[in-house]
């Protein structure tokens, strides 16, 4: 995973996946398997060139951090698109086809996919923002995350009772912002789907914080 970006590997995968992550929905009530298995082979090669795009930093932000970088899966357009389909996929093979009723992204880097997930999966999104930030009533959740302790907020009316809520972010480190973020979609009386993410930070058992609900990582097996 470390160093500069290597050629890109995703153009011919992120077309393929968006016109067949439909066709493993339609597997789930057995239509049509072949293409489902298909849908499913091209997702797991996506994850290996999407793996294969981010780069790792040693020492950043303080020392004795391994800061992984994701921003090399947004400065290709075909590693953009991929990344987003592959997230779709990923989202009905986990969900069942249970569409969320609203994506709650977190500040800063689950703004970067999460409104244009919400976008293709014709939802609402809502955001968790750093205190300070939202103007109007908010809620607000304090969390410790592997370098350092903050306070998240939610605009009161961001959420609807009973709305059903999918909170997605690019990492899952200690678990301690996802499950602030849960702390505030509760707070306002939303149900907690489940949780997204691109990658985990191993060996922080930040998985362990979220609860029930089910929780899963795009590049986990790439
Ligand atoms: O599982 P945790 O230990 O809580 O860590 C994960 C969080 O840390 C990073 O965000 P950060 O707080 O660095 O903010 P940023 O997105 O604004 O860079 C990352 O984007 C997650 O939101
Ligand atoms: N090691 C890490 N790399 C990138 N983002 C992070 N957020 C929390 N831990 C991180």
């Amino acid at each position: 995973m470390t160093g500069p970006p290597p050629p890109d590997h995703t153009s011919d995968l992120s077309s393929n996946i968006q016109t067949t992550a439909s066709s493993a929905a339609q597997d789930a009530s057995g239509r049509q398997p072949a293409a489902a298995s298909s849908a499913a082979s091209q997702l797991a090669s996506a994850k290996i060139s999407l793996r294969k795009t981010l780069r790792q930093f040693p020492d950043f932000p303080i020392p004795g951090i391994d800061f992984v970088d994701i921003m090399p899966l947004f400065a290709n357009p075909e590693a953009h698109a991929t990344l987003v389909s592959a997230l779709e996929l990923q989202i009905s093979q986990t969900f069942n086809n249970v569409k969320p009723d609203i994506i709650v992204g977190l500040d800063a880097r689950g703004f970067l996919f999460g409104p244009g997930l919400a976008l293709r999966l014709g939802v609402g999104f809502a955001a968790v923002r750093k205190k300070g930030k939202l103007p109007g009533p908010c809620v607000t959740a304090e969390y410790v995350k592997e370098y350092g302790k903050d306070l998240f907020q939610m605009q009161e009316d961001a959420i609807k009772e009973g709305q059903k809520v999918l909170i997605v972010d690019d990492i899952i480190a200690t678990g301690g912002s996802a499950k602030a973020a849960a702390d505030l979609v509760t707070q306002l009386k939303g149900q907690v789907l489940g949780y997204l993410f691109i990658l985990e930070i191993p060996g922080l058992n930040g998985r362990d914080k979220l609860g029930a609900a089910p929780t899963t990582i795009l590049l986990e097996e790439a």
